[in-house]
């Protein structure tokens, strides 16, 4: 359900691109909002008991009794895709008792999609390249890069940048300085199935559907790396 959902909404969202008809804030609010109400539509349907909490929508039902969450990003990487970039997501993921269980990321633009009960644990060389947002990425993700000598790589979108690790384009993705659970639920739900780390970036687990919604700060990366990306961060956090 969650690929489908992934899957179907990217094509709405490649349709609202089409024709270069719309530009800007307009497109970025169609996106968001067509996307929205067909996937709120299809979880109203097909999965009426569970809770949603989605970036563009209010909270449906009862999150703080309810075993089984979706988390719901419609379009991650807004002003790329406004943009007309490739690095932007749909994410969706179920979560039970605060841990995705079900998650799926597609990456319409690139005809990709990513989904927990069918990804392949990543392996082959390392990359030396670590994601950062087009924005320059965080200084604990700058000492990261130092300490382990990674290559920085600007890529807009939580999920596109996950994915990448992912695709092995990348070993590594650290975030701090804020996001929202729906900005890195579904990615983390693929990453882990994908046998990759992911942790808070003090080492601790990420657990979701909390009562704020607010998971500010995370790692992603090869298990091959993983202790010495916590070391570098034991020095700054
Ligand atoms: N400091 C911050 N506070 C809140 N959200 C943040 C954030 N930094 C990044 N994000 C969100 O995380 C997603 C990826 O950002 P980036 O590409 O810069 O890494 C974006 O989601 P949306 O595009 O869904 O708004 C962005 O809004
Ligand atoms: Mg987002």
């Amino acid at each position: 359900m969650a690929a489908q959902i992934a899957e179907g909404a990217g094509r709405l969202l490649l349709g609202v691109r089409h024709g270069g008809l719309l530009d800007g804030r307009l497109i970025g609010d169609a996106g968001d909002q067509l996307a929205q109400a067909w996937i709120g539509a299809v979880l109203r349907r097909r999965r009426p008991r569970d809770a949603v909490l989605s970036e563009e929508a209010e909270d449906v039902g009862d999150r703080s009794t309810a075993e089984r969450v979706w988390i719901i990003d419609p379009l991650d990487g807004t002003s790329e895709f406004s943009y007309g970039t490739a690095d932007w997501a749909v994410h969706v993921a179920l979560t039970e008792g605060g841990r995705p269980t079900a998650a799926a990321v597609s990456i319409p633009a690139r005809g990709e999609l990513y989904r927990s009960d069918e990804v392949d644990t990543v392996g082959g060389p390392l990359t030396g390249r670590i994601a950062v947002s087009r924005f320059g990425g965080s200084y604990e993700s700058a000492h990261v890069a130092n300490q382990l000598g990674l290559q920085r790589v600007s890529i807009g979108s939580a999920g596109a940048k996950a994915m990448a690790v992912v695709r092995g384009d990348v070993d590594a993705y650290v975030h701090s300085g804020g996001q929202y659970e729906w900005d890195n639920c579904a990615p983390v739900g693929v990453c882990e199935a994908a046998g990759l780390h992911c942790s808070r970036l003090d080492g601790s687990e990420i657990r979701y559907n909390q009562r704020v919604p607010y998971m500010p700060d995370f790692v992603i990366c090869r298990r091959e790396i993983a202790d010495d990306v916590l070391a570098a961060l034991d020095a700054v956090w």
